[in-house]
């Protein structure tokens, strides 16, 4: 099984799945039930290692797995048929990135945030005003949930709301989608407000 955890630079997908596999170990041994294969008729996720998880940006430049360099933008132009190829073969359980549900998944998490709170997020991690702007912006719009919606379906997708949420909190969300104990949910948040 895959899932991609996707959303907005800043919304804390790096920082979450970091922390995925000590919560996994703390809830599922935490919670005997969890150890089925289903849970409702859904498959589920009953063990977790650090290999299962794959940083799609960390793959994308290791690999070199891009097609063209954004000098303008800092980034790189991501070859996306090059980078399924690769992540198909390493079959990772958890696909970090926001690129994540450009792939196939069989659920997809969306990571959101307050665009002030996003924007603050990545001041702090020393990216410049424009961009953290631009994604505060994007973030507003939904633009990720929207994207992940139209390629997976409404039954596929988890939004999860981090703005006041600690890192652990959030990967414990990711662990119940792992493990089937969450609903899917889109259009949990309204940051339209932003824009005005
Ligand atoms: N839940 C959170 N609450 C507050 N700050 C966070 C949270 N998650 C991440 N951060 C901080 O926000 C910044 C962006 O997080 P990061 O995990 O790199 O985001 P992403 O991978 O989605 O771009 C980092 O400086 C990180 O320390």
């Amino acid at each position: 099984m895959r899932v991609a955890v996707t959303g907005t630079p800043g919304t804390g997908k790096t920082t979450a799945t970091a922390a995925l596999v000590d919560r996994f170990d703390a809830n599922v041994e935490a919670d005997t039930s969890t150890s089925a294969v289903t849970v409702d008729g859904k498959e589920t996720v009953d063990e977790l290692t650090a290999d299962d998880i794959c940083h799609l940006n960390d793959l994308i430049e290791s690999e070199s797995l891009y097609t063209d360099v954004d000098e303008d933008r800092d980034s790189v132009i991501a070859d996306m048929d090059a980078l399924e190829s690769v992540v198909d073969d390493r079959a990772p359980v958890v696909v970090d990135s926001h690129l994540a549900h450009h792939l196939p998944a069989d659920r997809v998490v969306v990571l959101r945030c307050e665009p002030n709170e996003l924007a603050r997020r990545l001041r702090e991690r020393g990216e410049a005003a424009e961009k953290a702007h631009e994604n505060a912006e994007s973030e507003a719009l939904d633009v990720i949930l929207a994207e992940a919606v139209e390629s997976h379906g409404l039954e596929s997708v988890y939004e999860i709301d981090t703005t006041e949420r600690t890192p652990d909190d959030v990967a414990d969300r990711i662990v119940d989608v792992l493990t089937g104990e969450r609903e899917p949910s889109a259009g949990t948040v309204d940051f339209v407000g932003y824009l005005q």
